[in-house]
């Protein structure tokens, strides 16, 4: 979370390589109570260690260390003196450059790994079980550790999953500690901190609420502001904070794009005002974005359609806020929107990330945008908002909602995007929800994607007779953030009613699948 008072001496670097996961890095080192900051891999080492670091953190990253063009960092990095921990591409890198082997040796792992601790008790696994579990994903690998280090984990595929030099305090793991479904990642992470660098745990978070109304305050000064407001956490809390900050001065925009889900909207018009008392506009735009919608199936297409359309809209509801308003109103030039830091990321926005998906409110955003964006929770995860959330005193039942994107359903049809389809997703999606209510999992559930595979049609007999209908993709998740996922082992029986259900009340679905695949290697949604 951001920072109030920052020892200078205590500052760990984050330098990435363009990982998904720098900003979580960070994040986890925030959370061992040490100030953190990014930098990016192009920074020069000089500068990066006139910063006078405690210790420096070399993030993952799409490039493989002996690629022409990849990132690298000059030797000098690992001869200042500072500690420095290195974790995948950041791993390979640090052995690259102190005279290990990399390469593409063919043994790619990805999602969850048995990993095997060959030196118990070594600066960074000291405590740490021997045979645990943790995250992987690389497709290149470290057969040779350099001169001077100790290699002190392997797995069934890579010999040096992690090598240690006390001496010179230079650390490394092929894997990602800082993912939730690492085992231990955490106390790893604190083991190079605490014992590996020797910084003490004193930092603490400040008060992301004030730092935020008072920027919130700078930025939007007398003018008037709109907010997307979608009924999901995010933008109650980006809502509650810049109502907070400008109060009259904000008008909530909620748009009905016929891609939500059953009784959605309703809930939004009205639980959500009654739970909040916002200022709200409901913008009925179904029509417009069908038509856009029209005759596309490729997932970025269609994102890039709804970011745009979306703005379409603001802009609609702008004008008719100004008309309102009448000759004495204050323009609307601010459109506040809950975007999280894993949006950014995900959409290619972090310091050299891969475009993974154009999230509608970033990537998909139309280039002659005309708004000035307020975004108070780009730089926070979820589970960070969500504690912003409590902090503001929102109910509990906006604060813990699962999430839904922004473009809805819209990507969660494989194929194109019609009425008929969208009714018929809409029913088989009610009744997930409705099943994993009653057994009470909701909680327990990051979120349940329900897909409809349009395109792809199965045989099956109902009735005595053939069917040639389509199959739904049920997807639940567990997950800290969205940045990484495991899918949830629901109950069979769970299974079997949703699984019975939607083929016996929902036309044209003969066939109910789960999707078993980790993120990564997966993504949450299909698009
Ligand atoms: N139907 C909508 N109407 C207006 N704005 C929307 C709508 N859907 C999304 N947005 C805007 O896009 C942002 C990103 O959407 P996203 O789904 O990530 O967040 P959210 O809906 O606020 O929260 P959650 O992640 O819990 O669903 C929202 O915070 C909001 O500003
Ligand atoms: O508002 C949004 N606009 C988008 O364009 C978008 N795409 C994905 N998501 C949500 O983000 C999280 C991560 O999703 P993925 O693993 O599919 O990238 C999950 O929670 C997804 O539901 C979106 N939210
Ligand atoms: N996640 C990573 O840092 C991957 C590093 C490198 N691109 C590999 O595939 O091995
Ligand atoms: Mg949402």
């Amino acid at each position: 979370m951001p920072v109030q008072s920052v020892p200078e001496t205590d500052t760990v670097l984050v330098v990435d390589f363009g990982a998904q996961y720098a900003q979580l890095i960070a994040r986890r080192v925030r959370e061992a109570r040490v100030y953190s900051e990014i930098v990016p891999s192009s920074m020069p080492v000089a500068e990066m260690l006139a910063k006078n670091p405690k210790a420096i953190i070399l993030s993952g990253g799409p490039s493989s260390v002996y690629e022409e063009g990849a990132p690298q960092l000059d030797r000098a990095i690992f001869e200042a003196g500072v500690p420095v921990f290195g974790m995948c591409y950041g791993f390979q890198l640090m052995a690259k450059v102190l005279g290990g082997t990399v390469d593409n040796t063919g043994a790619r792992e990805y999602g969850r790994t048995p990993l095997t601790v060959t030196r118990t008790g070594s600066t960074l696994f000291e405590g740490v079980p021997a045979q645990h579990s943790v995250w992987m994903s690389h497709g290149d690998a470290c057969s040779a550790a350099p001169a001077g280090f100790t290699v002190t984990a392997s797995t069934d595929v890579v010999p040096v999953a992690a090598f240690e030099n006390d001496e010179a305090r230079l650390y490394g793991v092929q894997y990602h500690p800082e993912v939730l479904h690492s085992d231990h990642g955490q106390q790893i992470l604190e083991h190079f901190l605490y014992r590996g660098a020797g910084i003490a745990p004193t930092w603490t978070t400040g008060n992301v609420v004030d730092e935020q109304v008072a920027l919130i305050r700078a930025q939007v000064g007398t003018k008037r502001a709109i907010c997307g407001l979608s009924g999901g956490v995010d933008s109650a809390v980006a809502a509650a904070l810049v109502n907070k900050a400008v109060g009259e001065q904000l008008t909530c925009v909620y748009v009905d794009h016929g891609l939500m889900r059953k009784g959605e909207t309703e809930q939004v018009e009205k639980d959500f005002v009654a739970a909040t008392g916002v200022q709200l506009k409901v913008v009925d735009a179904a029509e417009r974005f069908l038509n856009a919608l029209k005759g596309v199936t490729d997932p970025e297409e269609k994102r890039k359609i709804i970011g745009r359309e979306f703005i379409r809209v603001f802009e609609q509801a702008q004008a008719e806020i100004i008309a309102e308003a009448g000759e004495h109103g204050e323009s609307v030039d601010f459109l506040v929107q809950g975007t999280l830091y894993p949006d950014v990321v995900e959409s290619g926005g972090g310091t050299g990330t891969a475009n993974i998906k154009s999230h509608h409110n970033v990537g998909g955003l139309p280039e002659d945008l005309q708004f000035q964006l307020v975004e108070p929770l780009r730089k926070l995860f979820k589970d960070e908002v969500r504690m912003v959330g409590q902090e503001l005193g929102l109910p509990e039942e906006i604060v813990q909602r699962q999430p839904f994107p922004g473009p809805g359903l819209g990507i969660r049809i494989v194929g194109e995007v019609t009425e008929e389809r969208l009714d018929l997703l809409r029913e088989a999606d009610a009744i997930v929800r409705e099943e994993l209510t009653a057994a009470g999992l909701d909680r327990e559930i990051w979120q349940c994607p329900v897909v409809l595979l349009a395109d792809v049609r199965s045989v099956g007999v109902q009735g005595d007779g053939r069917t040639y209908g389509h199959p739904i993709v049920l997807r639940p998740v567990s997950s800290e953030d969205a940045m990484t996922a495991d899918w949830s082992r629901l109950p069979y029986d769970v299974l079997a009613r949703i699984s019975t259900r939607i083929t016996n009340e929902v036309r044209d679905v003969n066939r109910v699948v789960v999707d078993v695949t980790s993120k990564p290697p997966g993504t949450i949604e299909w698009e």
